[in-house]
């Protein structure tokens, strides 16, 4: 290695190449835009004309596609990937290497089973890096004896697991999904021996775990293993207990050791105090309860937080991660790292829209180009003081040294467990500023977008990273209510952020960029894309049954700007699908879930929002559902849509479905008696649109009048939206 080496960088940021055809496509687009425009104002209908209003709805919602289209153009702009490189890191920092924590967060053992939590946690343990500077910890927020009695075995399966990885250079290290995949190795028959023994140890200990959760209690043979059993005497419910924190590992024992003679990560195990009169903060308040314990615990410097299902994928993600943070000329500056959300569990075709392959790969690196990505809740690597509230300075650039010598107070397990739990206490924070300027915020279903926000806010930047292999992968939501639920949580805690003081365009004056203000923007504004959409799809045809055109004919010259935009830009939809990895049926797919995302979650959010404004309602955090039946997994595999529940939301999507049949229905019957050619009928467009709309619900269909099975949709949706569809219809007709 020659001397220049120290100079090199960690890592090295690249421009996105093709950008020339990509803004080709935004400029002619966006003079197509201008020419509906041009369009829709110089052909308003005049007072007396009806359709006057429909006209100004119409002209009112392209305004806000055309402005939503914009600013997902500036993220889009002028993207940029990012490579790093461990070996240089392991050359100049091997022997000062800081400590990493990593917070793992459960809330519920029937939603989030124990089973699927250890595996996270064992894949965490096992990541390449010195076990001494490693520690993993637990917030348990359902307080479950059982993912407590799953996290003991996985601490005594650890032992044989963690120099198996190492021997054996396994990838991915969650023992589930190595054990599902991987072959027995062949020729030596010592290894293939262990492999094998391994295997049966992981298999026995997955029966054992999954006994117990299923007999839902604790056995009192086990519970005598056990000391922190005992804590359970006291537990009320899952609302109303004391403080639990078990050191299961302490790496600091000498006799913590695995098979092979080795130190072990520190594993800690935390349900923080609950109780019915003070707010929990969901999820934010579990991780701030984890920063304050850790800190007197293993205190490092840099902490990586994950979902319970989101399982490292690959063991050399902390050394990528550290580049960032240890770069000597701009590792500085870095707040947090943010991997990108992989799903293990997404359908051929991508049946829900859940790979979210767009965001991860397009927008994303655009926002990381426009100044920093957003926090998106996992597989985020922290300084551990950006995110307690420190503003970036230049003298964070001797942070680096000092990292290595960061100590916490000597003192033994069950010291520390007794001494720690007043920082997990629901007093606490009262009278302090967790949760405001300390830690994670409160009072939002995304804690994460207004969290990695602040710390922007700070001066600190955000890298995005996303490196060949998989980092990290999770669990997308395997129905369509789920996944509707979800992205309603999404739209609705984006759209408060806009509403309030941390709006980006606000809070981040003179702070962060413009750019980047604005590329917060497409998120924060899901939710009142609902109504430009819910116009879109129900007004032009309700105006095809009544006679309204709202649409040039096929022979005028002013269609061409609306064909050129319609196909341009869904023609770019799908290149940017494809290019992401995606399928066609895929894409189609991805058009149909975005139209329900549009007409019912973002619908819902919208009016929860008002709600909340006018102080009636708060919002709350939905978990999303990580197990599901084995007949509505069947049907996942194979692609068929799940309705099979009584909601609301489907209530809409019927409606709406059922309204663009009976209007294309009696659409037709108006051309066939108007004896006009396609050419020259005013309403050649609106027949198309309302086809393309009744093309794209054809599951819905199906599931409303065709299918038998469990996931059919209920009949009190099918009446209901029959009613409604019919009611709407026949106010237009009369
Ligand atoms: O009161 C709670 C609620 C949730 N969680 C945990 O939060 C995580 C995310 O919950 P999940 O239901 O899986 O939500 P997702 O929609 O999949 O999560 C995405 O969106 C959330 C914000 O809405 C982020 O917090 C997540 O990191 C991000 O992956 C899970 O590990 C839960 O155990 C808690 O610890 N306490
Ligand atoms: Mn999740």
């Amino acid at each position: 290695m020659g001397n220049n080496d120290e100079h090199l960088p960690l890592f090295t940021t690249t421009p996105a190449k093709a950008r020339i055809p990509f803004k080709f496509y935004a400029l002619s687009t966006f003079v197509g835009i201008c020419l509906i425009f041009v369009y829709r104002l110089r052909y308003i209908p005049a007072k007396e004309e009806a359709g006057r209003w429909a006209w100004m709805g119409m002209f009112l919602s392209e305004l806000w596609f055309c402005l939503y289209w914009f600013i997902t153009m500036i993220i889009r702009w002028n993207p940029i990937n990012r490579c790093a490189f461990k070996d240089r890191l392991s050359l100049r920092y091997e022997k000062a290497l800081p400590g990493i924590d990593i917070f793992v967060c459960t809330a519920d053992p029937v939603i989030e089973p124990p089973a699927l939590v250890i595996n996270t946690v064992l894949s965490v343990m096992a990541y390449d890096y010195p076990p001494q500077k490693l520690a993993v910890y637990l917030s348990d927020d359902g307080c479950s004896d059982l993912t407590f009695y799953a996290m003991l075995e996985a601490s005594r399966f650890a032992k044989t697991w963690l120099p198996f990885c190492k021997k054996f250079k396994v990838e991915p290290r969650s023992p589930e999904d190595y054990f599902l995949t991987a072959a027995e190795p062949q020729g030596d028959p010592v290894m293939a021996n262990d492999w094998s023994s391994v295997k049966k140890a992981y298999e026995n200990m997955k029966q054992r775990i999954e006994r117990v959760t299923k007999l839902g209690q604790i056995p009192e043979e086990i519970r005598k293993e056990h000391k922190g059993f005992s804590e359970w005497n006291l537990v009320a419910n899952r609302r109303d207990h004391q403080t639990i924190l078990q050191i299961i590992i302490d790496g600091k024992d000498p006799a913590a050791l695995d098979m092979e003679g080795q130190s072990l990560p520190t594993l800690v195990y935390l349900a923080r105090e609950k109780r019915p009169q003070y707010h929990h903060n969901f999820k934010a308040g579990a991780m701030n309860a984890l920063i304050r314990v850790s800190s007197r615990i293993s205190n490092g410097p840099i902490i990586l937080n994950l979902d319970c299902d989101m399982y490292s994928n690959d063991s050399g993600t902390v050394r990528d991660a550290l580049c960032f943070f240890m770069d000597e000329e701009k590792g500085h500056q870095v707040g947090y790292v943010q991997f990108p959300h992989t799903f293990e569990n997404i359908s051929k075709n991508d049946l829900y829209s859940g790979s979210l392959n767009v965001i991860m790969k397009v927008d994303l690196p655009g926002q990381d180009g426009n100044g920093g990505p957003y926090y998106i809740g996992s597989a985020c690597f922290h300084r551990r003081e950006s995110l307690c509230g420190k503003k970036y300075s230049e003298e964070c650039k001797t942070d680096l040294k000092v990292w290595n010598d960061i100590k916490v107070a000597e003192s033994t397990a069950s010291v520390l467990e007794d001494t720690c739990k007043i920082l997990a206490s629901c007093t606490y924070e009262e009278k302090t500023l967790w949760g405001k300027e300390v830690g994670l915020k409160y009072g939002c279903p995304v804690e994460d977008i207004i969290t990695g926000l602040a710390v922007q806010c700070r001066g600190w930047r955000s890298i995005y990273f996303n490196p060949e292999r998989k980092p990290f992968l999770g669990l997308a939501p395997t129905t369509l209510l789920q996944t509707l639920v979800q992205h309603k949580r999404w739209s609705e805690g984006d759209f408060q952020v806009f509403l309030s003081r941390n709006n980006p365009l606000v809070s981040g004056y003179k702070k962060i960029p413009l750019k980047l203000r604005l590329s917060y923007c497409p998120y924060l504004l899901w939710a009142p894309n609902c109504l430009a959409t819910l116009y879109y799809v129900a007004v032009p045809s309700l105006c095809l049954l009544r006679g309204i055109p709202l649409f040039p004919k096929i022979s005028s010259a002013w269609v061409l700007p609306f064909v050129f935009v319609m196909i341009v830009h869904r023609a770019y939809s799908l290149g940017e699908f494809i290019w992401c990895g995606g399928t066609f049926q895929g894409w189609w797919n991805e058009q149909r879930i975005w139209l329900f995302k549009r007409t019912s979650s973002y619908f819902f959010a919208f009016f929860d929002n008002v709600l909340k404004l006018l102080g009636l309602t708060d919002l709350a955090f939905a978990i999303t559902e990580k197990v599901a039946e084995s007949d509505v997994s069947q049907r996942y595999e194979q692609e068929i849509m799940e309705f099979g529940a009584s909601s609301p939301m489907f209530t809409i999507i019927a409606t709406l479905a059922l309204l663009n049949a009976f209007c294309f229905v009696g659409g037709m019957k108006r051309v066939v008696m108007d004896m006009q050619t396609w050419f020259s009928n005013p309403f050649t467009l609106q027949i198309l649109l309302c086809a393309l709309l009744v093309i794209i619900n054809l599951p819905v269909y199906q599931g409303l009048f065709l299918r038998k099975d469990k996931g059919r949709m209920p009949t009190s949706v099918t009446y209901r939206s029959l009613m409604f569809a019919g009611l709407a219809c026949a106010l237009a007709r009369y």
